[in-house]
């Protein structure tokens, strides 16, 4: 049965969530969200861009700093943005055992971010978007399962 999320704070498996509070350490630097990661590495070469992501209260405070285009965006991103989502959630459920047993409890089912309005890293409003996000917890579930 294949395994929805979104909400962080409301899904039972909303920890899926990049939003969801999971504090890990990367490269030295603490980061409170894989999503705070995720959208600092916008701004790679900027550092005081990147703190400011870093010193977000809240994930969707991060969100809302790393998608604002007054800010120069790095000109890889788009080559680079899969990879470092992979990194960040591996490294958040390598952080967290009580999480990575939940990921691993997933057994093979099909995970699917049900987010309407996101059609690359959700499934869209019609399910038919990308799942990128979902693949790469896939993923991450595989590479855990062989540690
Ligand atoms: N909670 C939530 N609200 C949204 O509006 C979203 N688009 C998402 N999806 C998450 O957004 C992150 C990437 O966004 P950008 O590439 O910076 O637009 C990523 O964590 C998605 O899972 N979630």
């Amino acid at each position: 049965m294949t395994i929805y999320f979104y909400s962080a704070l409301e899904d039972p498996y909303g920890c899926f969530s990049n939003f969801s509070k999971h504090s890990f350490e990367m490269d030295g630097v603490y980061y409170k969200t894989s999503e705070h990661y995720f959208q600092a590495m916008k701004f790679m070469g900027s550092e005081e861009d990147m703190d400011s992501v870093r010193r977000a209260p809240t994930p969707k405070m991060a969100a809302s700093i790393g998608r604002d285009r007054s800010r120069p965006l790095r000109t890889d991103w788009e080559a680079v943005k899969d990879d470092i989502m992979r990194q960040g959630v591996l490294k958040k459920f390598e952080t967290h055992a009580d999480i990575r047993q939940l990921l691993l409890a997933t057994g093979d089912e099909p995970i699917v971010e049900n987010a309407p309005g996101d059609r690359y890293w959700g499934a869209g409003p019609d399910g038919t978007g990308k799942n990128m996000l979902g693949k790469i917890l896939m993923e991450t579930r595989a590479l855990l399962r062989r540690e």
